[in-house]
């Protein structure tokens, strides 16, 4: 595109400079778009963008609001290319530290290249706003999708995050980190491809002050690793692991793992997710596999060392559940109720059937009382008389019985399962990673001992004053030699080296 005016050289690559003013202009006034319009800092100031022409770029409507900012559908004038606009409210375009370091995420994120991954393909500063182009995708984000339809298929979740699973991966073997993953920030296309939006965002704009709006925060907040909360400047892709982990939660779900009434607050949300356990997904559905909920459990530990080893090792573990082809028909299937309303009929179902089974117990509870409060009469009676009562041997049996009936109606209906020692979580991954402890992980307790073994990721050893999940990596990409063979990908991503 034309650049219409430029502070020092064009293009993202001049670090010294990064001020690509963009003009705006209203699409009704004539613009010749191969005139260089001159320097417009100070175009627009609305702070609705809708029906103006910044660059070559004709802004149609808002489709999405965000707390970096609005982000517009819009499309190139020349190529009649549908791309996406996102404005940035945040950064200070002032202030030159933040503009080198929005530009230095920015370049990475605009290099790298995967299916799975929305392209970033422009940038600049229009009206004092910085602002990002990038593909425009025709779909729907992971946030509205569960809004509409309600709970996801174990197939359909599974699938969504094996591709993103996917994406990431190849977003840690770039040595980058995400971030901010969440539903809103994960579109599926109308083909059914998974794209991740927004990468390197996070880093550059928000920062806890900068946010005014409560809502929008609570809303990342969800999301957020408690390593990330306390600070998030030292951590590394388990972090993003846990937010992936948030997100299969709310997929499978319709609720983040701690949006309660109790977590309404900023301080009780982050509290949660450094202290509580969210609520167990068999409370919602009984439907998900053991070895899904075990992954999630997983992906939502405390401890960044007792999570899955690495993107790959979740791919590994979802393969078996993932179906491509249940991606596609979400969209467009018009039956986008099935699954809620499937799921209410399965509830109510599993109600009726447990209100039958709650009272056949009950009744054969009271005749077995009624038996052995008889059993009792006979039993003093033949006493009373110097009778030896026959039954005595069968009274006691039956007591046994009943003891036992008991016992596992009580199993039944605590939900309590017993697991065999080798479904234990643990057994699941790769032997990097230690079995879970039984122990709730507070970030503020040590989790490991050096005695108790040695660190699963090969990091050096934490110093004593933090506890080890909370240490910044010594790299900030997932260390080499730890990763396991790589599932067969359905797509492959391309880091390119210049700005295209
Ligand atoms: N490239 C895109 N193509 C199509 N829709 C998009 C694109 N980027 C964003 N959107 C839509 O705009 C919405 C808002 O995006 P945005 O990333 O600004 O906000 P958010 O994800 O809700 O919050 P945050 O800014 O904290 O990430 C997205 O959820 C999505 O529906």
């Amino acid at each position: 595109m034309v650049v219409a005016s430029v502070e020092g050289k064009a293009g993202f690559s001049e670090v010294s400079d990064p001020t690509i003013q963009y003009p705006i202009h209203h699409p009704s006034s004539s613009v010749d778009s191969f005139q260089d319009s001159g320097l417009s800092g100070s175009g627009a100031k609305s702070d609705n963008w809708s029906g103006q022409l910044i660059g070559q770029y004709d802004i149609q409507r808002l489709i999405g609001q965000g707390a970096y900012g609005q982000v517009y559908y819009a499309v190139h004038r020349w190529l009649e290319l549908p791309v996406a606009i996102k404005v940035l409210q945040h950064i200070d375009t002032n202030d030159r530290q933040s503009l080198d370091r929005f530009q230095r995420e920015a370049k990475i994120a605009a290099r790298l290249r995967h299916s799975n991954l929305v392209r970033c393909t422009d940038g600049g500063i229009v009206g004092g706003k910085m602002f990002l182009v990038t593909d425009f995708v025709d779909g729907e984000d992971l946030r509205a999708l569960v809004r509409r339809r309600g709970p996801l298929s174990v197939a359909e979740a599974s699938e969504i995050i094996y591709q993103t699973a996917n994406a990431l991966q190849f977003i840690v073997d770039n040595h980058t980190i995400h971030r901010d993953i969440k539903p809103a920030n994960i579109m599926l296309d109308s083909n059914g491809n998974v794209r991740v939006l927004d990468l390197g965002l996070a880093r550059c704009s928000v920062t806890g002050e900068s946010l005014t709006e409560t809502g929008q925060i609570m809303g990342t907040l969800d999301y957020i690793a408690p390593e990330q909360a306390v600070d998030s400047r030292h951590v590394d892709f388990r972090a993003d692991l846990y937010s992936l982990g948030c997100t299969f939660y709310f997929l499978l779900t319709g609720q983040a793992p701690f949006s309660t009434t109790e977590n309404s607050t900023l301080a009780s949300k982050i509290l949660a997710h450094l202290e509580a356990d969210p609520p167990p997904i068999k409370q919602f559905r009984r439907d998900v596999p053991r070895a899904v909920t075990t992954l999630v459990t997983q992906m939502l530990n405390k401890s960044p060392d007792l999570r899955p080893s690495s993107f790959d090792s979740v791919c590994n573990a979802l393969s078996p559940y993932a179906q491509h082809d249940s991606l596609a028909r979400l969209l467009t299937k018009s039956g986008d109720h099935i699954n809620l309303t499937g799921r209410r009929a399965a509830e109510s179902g599993l109600k009726w059937v447990n209100q039958v089974v709650g009272g056949i117990t009950a009744t054969v509870v009271a005749l077995l009382r009624l038996v052995l409060i008889g059993l009792g009469f006979l039993e003093r009676a033949s006493r009373r008389v110097g009778q030896q009562p026959s039954y005595h041997f069968s009274f006691r049996w039956l007591k046994s019985l009943m003891a036992l009936g008991v016992l596992a109606c009580a199993i039944w209906f605590t939900g309590i399962e017993i697991i065999p020692a080798e479904n234990l979580p643990g057994s699941f991954f790769e032997s990097e990673t230690a079995e879970p402890s039984l122990v709730k992980h507070s970030p503020f307790t040590q989790t490991q001992s050096p005695s108790q073994g040695q660190p699963l990721t090969g990091d050096a050893a934490p110093p004593m004053h933090r506890p080890p999940h909370l240490q910044p990596p010594a790299h900030p990409h997932q260390p080499s030699g730890h990763v396991p063979p790589r599932p067969p990908v359905r797509s492959q991503g391309v880091q390119y080296n210049a700005y295209q």
